[in-house]
């Protein structure tokens, strides 16, 4: 058992993380992570876009699975580039209670 947060979010990411070096053939995170970083983020280009589509044009169940879709293809250009969730959960955590608009004055 991993000591990382059961969320599902992070079991897809133990998935996806599992998925190095398998077989292309059976597994969809294995072909795209074995068609190089490059490819993982166009794919990834592909799903947002998506889901904009779907936010712009109100669909809640169409976003809803785009979104899934997103993450998914998220986590696949993270992996493909050795970044992990929880590295991106540390930024995240390193921003918690600084307001945007607060950082985006303190950057001018
Ligand atoms: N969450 C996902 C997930 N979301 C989307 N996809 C796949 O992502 C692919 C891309 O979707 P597209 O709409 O682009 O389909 P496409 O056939 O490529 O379309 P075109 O580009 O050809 O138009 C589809 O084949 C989806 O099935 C996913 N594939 C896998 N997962 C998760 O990853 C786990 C491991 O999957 P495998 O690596 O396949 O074992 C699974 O158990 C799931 O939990």
């Amino acid at each position: 058992m991993s000591d990382l947060p059961q969320t599902g979010l992070y079991r897809l990411a133990e998935t996806i993380a599992a998925r190095r070096g398998a077989d292309p053939e059976t597994s969809w995170t294995a072909r795209l992570l074995s068609r190089g970083p490059e490819k993982c983020a166009e794919k990834f280009g592909e799903e947002a876009i998506e889901a904009i589509i779907e936010a712009v044009k109100g669909d809640r169940e169409r976003l809803i699975s785009e979104a899934a879709d997103t993450l998914y293809h998220l986590l696949v250009m993270l992996a493909a580039r050795d970044v992990t969730l929880i590295e991106v959960e540390h930024e995240l955590d390193r921003r918690e209670g600084r307001s945007g608009i607060e950082e985006k004055a303190a950057r001018k």
